[in-house]
């Protein structure tokens, strides 16, 4: 895996009469972990669905790894290095963690066309052994064959990126990544990340638990009304007082 930067500049989206996103730049540089926070409401879902091709933006242009991916749809994206988790875990419960993680893999590999080929001759041994390569790296083999549906919570949410990262991407984008989790869980999905940042994966976070944001991410982007209102480390914006302003306190250390 090669980490990816990403840039955005001037990124504006309007739905309707709404500004959601305005005139909004910042990089991510390769290999870093970067965290977007911000107040509820404040975009952060919104600039993911830009940066991920779900939205088309108004203005702007988007480069991953130097490269104009502002026109590119979605799917291609997914090739091109970017992969994502969503705020709520999308797994299916009913499945094993394997057979998740083999769905995922058919996705990818182009759905329809697919269903219409012989089973034998696609090259599932090999999806089945990056899947368990990807679960064993982590430390999460031995949940292979187990139900989603009756695993704890920080063990399907960290299931849930490691289904994002089978497609190897250079840039992973996660949403609320340690949302419900205890200190045991997140202090697992530490070093997790660490991990996929030592195997070459730029990581972007959208985060509200600052304690996270402080161990994981060296540099933090801070949008208010769709507006990025400061940049530096978590402890510069901390003390950035239109920062302070928009949380009304409430993310002061
Ligand atoms: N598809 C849409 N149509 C209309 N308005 C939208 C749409 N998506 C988002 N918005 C609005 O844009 C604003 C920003 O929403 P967004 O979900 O990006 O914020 P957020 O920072 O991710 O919030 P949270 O932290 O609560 O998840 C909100 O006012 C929201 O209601």
């Amino acid at each position: 895996m090669t980490p990816l930067s990403l840039s955005v500049e001037g990124l504006t989206k309007s739905f309707g009469g709404l500004s959601v996103i305005r005139d909004l730049s910042f990089t991510v540089p390769a290999g870093s972990a970067t965290a977007l926070i911000g107040p509820n409401g404040a975009g952060k879902s919104t600039a993911f669905n830009l940066i991920t091709g779900v939205y088309r933006p108004d203005a702007g242009r988007i480069r991953l790894g130097g490269k104009d991916i502002t026109g590119t749809p979605s799917r291609r994206r997914i090739g091109l290095g970017i992969a994502r988790n969503f705020q709520n875990i999308r797994l299916m419960p009913h499945l094993s963690v394997l057979e998740n993680l083999l769905v995922g893999q058919h996705v990818r590999a182009g759905g329809l066309i697919d269903l219409l080929t012989p089973y034998r001759l696609l090259p599932k041994h090999r999806w089945r052994a990056e899947a368990l390569a990807a679960l064993a790296e982590c430390g999460l083999e031995r949940h292979a064959a187990e139900r989603v549906q009756g695993l704890p919570y920080g063990i399907r949410k960290r299931i849930d990126v490691v289904r994002a990262t089978l497609s190897r991407p250079g840039l992973l984008l996660l949403d609320e990544p340690a949302a419900g989790l205890n200190p045991t869980e997140t202090q697992a999905l530490h070093r997790h990340l660490d991990m996929l940042r030592a195997r070459g994966m730029t990581l972007l976070i959208v985060e509200h638990d600052m304690h996270f944001v402080g161990r994981t991410c060296g540099h933090v982007v801070v949008l208010n009304f769709g507006e990025k209102i400061a940049e530096g480390s978590l402890a510069e914006v901390q003390r950035d007082p239109l920062v302070r302003e928009a949380y009304l306190g409430g993310m002061a250390a």
